[in-house]
């Protein structure tokens, strides 16, 4: 096929959506999903709890790792209040070129950055190129092999303050034992799974959401 899945989800966005109307493009692009061709965005089911927890969560800074075409990134960002920024973080080009597009459509452009790269060499250099401390938010929706390091490295780098919420998708499909077995067991967190569905199907699903607590010792025996 000429055209790849991401650049044909964009099309049904330009087509479809309203131009500056951030729910009409997660409209678009959930029909796109559900009635030509599924793709791995979160989707309204998991989309709608990832919602609630932003705005329960309400915070000043938020870090998405994986943007794919940049559904989440509407999602979140249609939520945040005017002078809050999402830095999103991608290591295809190709999908954060469409990324952009989607985003830029929603109207949403001046609240988010797409990076384009690796979260590993990413991560450290955050603070330095976003002149902040720490987030206040962080999706993680990129590689399941990933969640772990990732969040470790958040730790190392000083990202994650008292209350800082880390919200992962897919802990049950494709699955992140190693992230879900860590993030449990870890006194500096307390963790709550929300059951769901793998994104337009019936498949399990679910995302776990971890408050940290802030640096205390040891690990639950
Ligand atoms: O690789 C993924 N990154 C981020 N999110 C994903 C996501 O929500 C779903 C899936 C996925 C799940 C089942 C399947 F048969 C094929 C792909 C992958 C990712
Ligand atoms: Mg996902």
């Amino acid at each position: 096929t000429r055209t790849t899945r991401p650049q044909r989800l964009l099309r049904a966005v330009i087509i479809n959506a309203v131009r500056g109307d951030p729910d009409s493009v997660i409209r678009a692009i959930d029909h796109f999903c559900k009635h030509t061709e599924w793709a791995m965005n979160i989707g309204d089911e998991k989309g709608a709890i990832l919602d609630s927890v932003v705005m329960e969560t309400s915070p000043s800074t938020v870090l998405e790792l994986g943007t794919y075409c940049g559904y989440s990134a509407v999602r979140i960002t249609r939520l945040l209040p005017p002078s809050t920024r999402l830095i999103t973080v991608e290591m295809n080009p190709d999908y954060a070129c469409v990324a952009r597009q989607v985003i830029q459509h929603a109207g949403l452009q001046d609240k988010v950055c797409v990076l384009e790269g690796q979260s590993a060499d990413l991560i450290p250099k955050m603070a330095e190129m976003f002149g902040i401390q720490t987030f206040d938010f962080v999706f993680l929706d990129h590689w399941k092999d990933r969640y772990l390091p990732d969040i470790r490295l958040l730790e190392d780098c000083s990202l994650l303050a008292q209350g800082s919420v880390v919200l992962a998708d897919n802990v049950v499909c494709p699955g992140t034992p190693d992230y879900l077995n860590y993030i449990r067991s870890n006194l500096n967190y307390r963790s709550r799974f929300y059951q769901a569905h793998l994104e337009y199907t019936r498949v399990l699903d679910g995302l776990e959401k971890s408050e940290y607590l802030g640096c205390r010792q040891g690990k639950r025996q």
